[in-house]
């Protein structure tokens, strides 16, 4: 676990070094005269679970999307096991080793669970997804094989019954899972996580901690959550943001005490009580840095 280090004793060391899996150095965002991200770096280590809060608008979708490609940083550097990422695009994660899931659940309506796992599991065809949309073929074996990797992580998530469905018609928790076994199945080494515990009840919430816990024996997570209980529970590790910059990073007691942090949150109670996630209702619609 790294030592606490605040916005005053910023640490300088995010240089993809041999610990780190996944690196973001020095990232900086602006969109139009809002500055979204100013030089933020971060380290995600070999099966760690890295938690990255903050209040709203304070960068945390816009960290997420630079990390999976979706957004390019102004300045700034991605490193994967040490090697700069250039230009990375959201189609390269998967064969690199690096599995995603977003707010938005982003199923087919018209493929089953099943099918829809095997989207997602295109690293380890041997024709991938895209030759078979361009036509090229994938070999039956291929296919049998995939569907059996679907199957296993579907049933790894407790949801293969549901394999031969269609989504839209199952409860929004099982597709949440029908989405994560999607993210799963191509055996990530990080997996990054964009507020998955958003629409859940307390209940499925822990449930989805324990799950994330499981994950850390063979990879490593980032977390971008609102609520602050399953980031204290599960993270090993937690990078606060505000207004764009780190703020404060530490593990979940120090994070939890840090006095830039409660301030960030306007007091509220960030030590937490279940389910009351500190970073929303803070009444701050409108963050970054305007210029
Ligand atoms: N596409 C965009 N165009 C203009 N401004 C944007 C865009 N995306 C984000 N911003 C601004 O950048 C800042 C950071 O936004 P971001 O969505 O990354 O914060 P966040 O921490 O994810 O917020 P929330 O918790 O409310 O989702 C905000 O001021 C936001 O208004």
């Amino acid at each position: 676990m790294s030592p606490p280090t605040t916005a005053t004793t910023e640490r300088t060391d995010h240089d993809g070094g041999p610990s780190a899996l996944f690196s973001i150095t020095g990232v900086s965002v602006r969109f139009g005269g809002v500055r979204a991200l100013s030089e933020v770096s971060l380290d995600v280590a070999p099966r760690q679970v890295l938690g990255v809060i903050g209040p709203n608008g304070a960068g945390k979708t816009t960290l997420f999307n630079v990390a999976c490609g979706f957004v390019r940083p102004d300045s700034g550097r991605l490193l994967w096991k040490g090697e700069e990422l250039t230009g990375l695009r959201p189609h390269r994660l998967a064969s690199l080793g690096i599995g995603r899931t977003l707010q938005g659940l982003g199923l087919f309506d018209r493929m089953t669970v099943l099918e829809n796992v095997m989207v997602g599991a295109d690293r380890h065809a041997r024709t991938g997804f895209a030759s078979a949309l361009f036509g090229l073929g994938r070999g039956a074996r291929d296919d049998a094989a995939l569907a059996a990797r679907a199957r296993r992580t579907l049933a790894g998530l407790g949801v293969e019954r549901y394999a031969d469905r269609l989504p839209g018609s199952l409860p929004y928790p099982v597709r949440k899972r029908v989405a994560l076994a999607r993210a799963l199945v191509g055996e990530p080494e990080l997996l990054l996580l964009d507020e998955p515990a958003g629409g859940l009840a307390g209940d499925e919430m822990a449930e989805l901690g324990e799950l994330i816990r499981g994950l850390t024996d063979r990879m490593a997570v980032m977390l971008v959550e609102h609520h602050m209980d399953l980031v204290m529970s599960v993270c090993d590790d937690i990078t606060v943001l505000d207004f764009g910059r780190v703020i404060a990073r530490g593990g979940p007691d120090e994070v939890r005490r840090d006095p830039a942090v409660v301030a960030a949150y306007l007091g509220e109670e960030v030590g937490g009580k279940a389910g009351e996630g500190a970073g929303e209702g803070a009444g701050r619609e409108q963050r970054g840095t305007g210029e």
